[in-house]
């Protein structure tokens, strides 16, 4: 059965493995057009192989994905999706200027034509859209970790993106660029652009959430309105996954 043409996200029964180990577990995960759905869960939970499972970087073991209604391994269309990944802590060596990068994300649109006036348009609203505008030239090693991650956030959207997908796209920013980085999805939102979120706090994301996933070991527990004011615990990102605590306002949520 071929999903509903308004399922922009479609992962059913959907089982992954990295190396040896099963991480996800049969997931549901649907978004349907307009939606803002967050994906939470403990460290460990399975949250970024599922996104990444979503962007086809991760191979299914079972189940079935779909984008825009459309088998994954079928879609061809990547220019509708934009993709930011969890934030790692490598630089990237590359010397490269705020522009280049955000105008890398375009390349999804352009291909091998040279970009013309809209394109370059594009890039200029994105980077002004996470308030990069006046670091445009300057080189991404310059930057502090949260104004890098506003420029990879910037970078998707300047493909213009349907479907906007971002992994803890407030780790490691500061409270002012969490406000800048709100209002951009907001934005997004208000343009009519689906939005899939990893996040481990709703912060000053909260009032955009229609809908919050909630996953433990693998595992859908939860699937449906976000509570208000829930915390679910996070703990280092290198802790053990095995005994991350899931507790506070979660434990309540899902006991
Ligand atoms: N290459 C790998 N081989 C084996 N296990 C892996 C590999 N990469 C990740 N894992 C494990 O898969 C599990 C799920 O990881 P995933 O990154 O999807 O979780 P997450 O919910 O996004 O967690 P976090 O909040 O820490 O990013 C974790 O237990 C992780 O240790």
């Amino acid at each position: 059965m071929s999903a509903p043409t308004d399922t922009v996200v479609g992962l059913r029964g959907a089982s992954a493995s990295l190396g040896a180990r099963q991480v996800l577990h049969g997931i549901d995960l649907a978004v349907a057009r307009g939606e803002v759905v967050a994906l939470l869960g403990a460290n460990g939970s399975g949250k970024s192989t599922a996104v990444r499972a979503v962007v086809g970087r991760v191979r299914l073991s079972g189940g079935t994905w779909e984008l825009f209604g459309t088998p994954g391994d079928r879609f061809r269309q990547w220019a509708r999706i934009g993709y930011v990944p969890q934030r790692t802590t490598a630089a990237g060596g590359v010397p490269a200027t705020v522009r280049e990068v955000v105008a890398a994300g375009r390349l999804a649109r352009t291909g091998l034509r040279p970009p013309g006036r809209a394109d370059r348009a594009a890039v200029a609203r994105a980077i002004e859209l996470v308030g990069m505008a006046d670091r445009a030239r300057d080189a991404v090693d310059a930057l502090s970790g949260g104004q890098h991650q506003r420029v990879l956030i910037a970078r998707a959207l300047a493909t213009e993106p349907d479907l906007l997908i971002m992994d803890e796209p407030m780790a490691g920013v500061d409270l002012a660029a969490q406000q800048v980085l709100a209002e951009t999805v907001r934005a997004q939102v208000a343009a009519g652009v689906t939005v899939l979120l990893v996040l481990h706090e709703l912060g000053p994301l909260a009032p955009l959430i229609d809908r919050a996933v909630l996953l433990r070991d693998g595992r859908v527990v939860h699937d449906g309105p976000p509570p208000s004011g829930l915390e679910p615990d996070h703990v280092h990102p290198h802790a053990d996954p095995a005994t991350a605590p899931v507790k506070g306002h979660l434990d309540r949520w899902t006991s």
